[in-house]
């Protein structure tokens, strides 16, 4: 499979237009640039010694974070994942803020998102096996297939900042099928129903620091670790303009406007999220849920 071509840029140069013209663009680099030294990198160990032990942290930083799986099994593995969900959430609130504000003008309101998605992929053998009870980590230790965003709470005009913290090879980071993006897909709610022209997938490569910006809305899937090394990503999200849902989503997600955020006026800054038809429809179908729980 080929890799995807990838528009260099810097945060200050960014046009968030062109990511949801399509364009998957990738600052080389970005994450040493929005959290001090290595943050992130420390907290991975940081997971490691809490969730493992001190001896596996230390031999992670001598021989690198994508050896995860040869000192930790499949539980540990998953404990290090939610015990770095734990540790990051204040920080990688911090640094996509200070992303927006560090992006050039861009013509329209920016929106940000609680959305924290820690993505420790090990190689598939490691999780053989393990499938069943790692079912609600999928997209976060097993494999997503191809999906839009939006077809779950996520905006259609949401924009997905994926970070390697580890190093991301073509065997075990992303795939995507750029010529499917916009096209009216069909899907059962989580997956891609089949017999759909896609056109041809292309894969993504990373190292350490690197931030990938894509639509939320690109036709991506897990790219299943064949490879030999655990690849660790974060992921936050921020909305171009008011955020739009998809009419057919299975939930809702709010979208806060930084400007009130540390602010008194802190509890409204969902408000526009909140005076949205996908607000309306998720309460909809959160009522639909409680009246058929109440008759049964
Ligand atoms: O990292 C992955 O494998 C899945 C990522 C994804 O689907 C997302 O960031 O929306
Ligand atoms: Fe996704």
């Amino acid at each position: 499979m080929s890799l995807a071509t990838l528009h260099a840029s810097t945060v200050g140069e960014l046009r968030l237009r062109q990511v949801l013209d399509g364009h998957l663009v990738v600052v080389r680099g970005g994450l040493h640039q929005l959290v001090p030294g290595s943050t992130f990198h420390r907290a991975a160990l940081a997971s490691v010694t809490s969730a493992v032990s001190p001896q596996a942290a230390g031999r992670l930083a001598e021989r690198g974070l994508e050896h995860l799986h040869h000192v930790a099994g499949a539980e540990q593995v998953r404990a290090v994942r939610d015990e770095l969900d734990r540790r990051l959430r204040p920080a990688a609130q911090r640094l996509l803020l200070r992303f927006a504000a560090a992006l050039p003008p861009q013509g329209r309101r920016l929106y940000v998102s609680d959305h924290l998605g820690v993505r420790i992929m090990p190689p598939q053998a490691a999780v053989r096996g393990r499938e069943e009870e790692l079912r609600p980590y999928t997209g976060f230790l097993l494999p997503n297939e191809a999906h839009t965003d939006s077809w779950f709470n996520t905006a259609v005009n949401s924009v997905n900042l994926w970070m390697a913290v580890s190093r991301v090879r073509q065997d075990n980071g992303l795939t995507f099928w750029p010529e499917a993006y916009r096209r009216p897909l069909r899907h059962d709610g989580v997956r891609l129903l089949p017999d759909q022209p896609v056109g041809d997938p292309v894969e993504v490569e990373l190292e350490p620091g690197d931030l990938l910006v894509f639509a939320g809305d690109h036709l991506h899937a897990t790219r299943p670790n064949t490879g030999p090394e655990t690849r660790w990503v974060i992921t936050k999200r921020l909305c171009v303009g008011p955020p739009r849902y998809h009419p057919r989503a299975t939930g809702w997600t709010p979208y806060l406007d930084p400007r009130l955020l540390d602010t008194p006026l802190q509890p409204l800054a969902s408000l526009r999220s909140a005076l949205t038809l996908g607000r309306i429809r998720q309460l909809a179908r959160e009522y639909h849920q409680l009246w058929s729980r109440l008759r049964h």
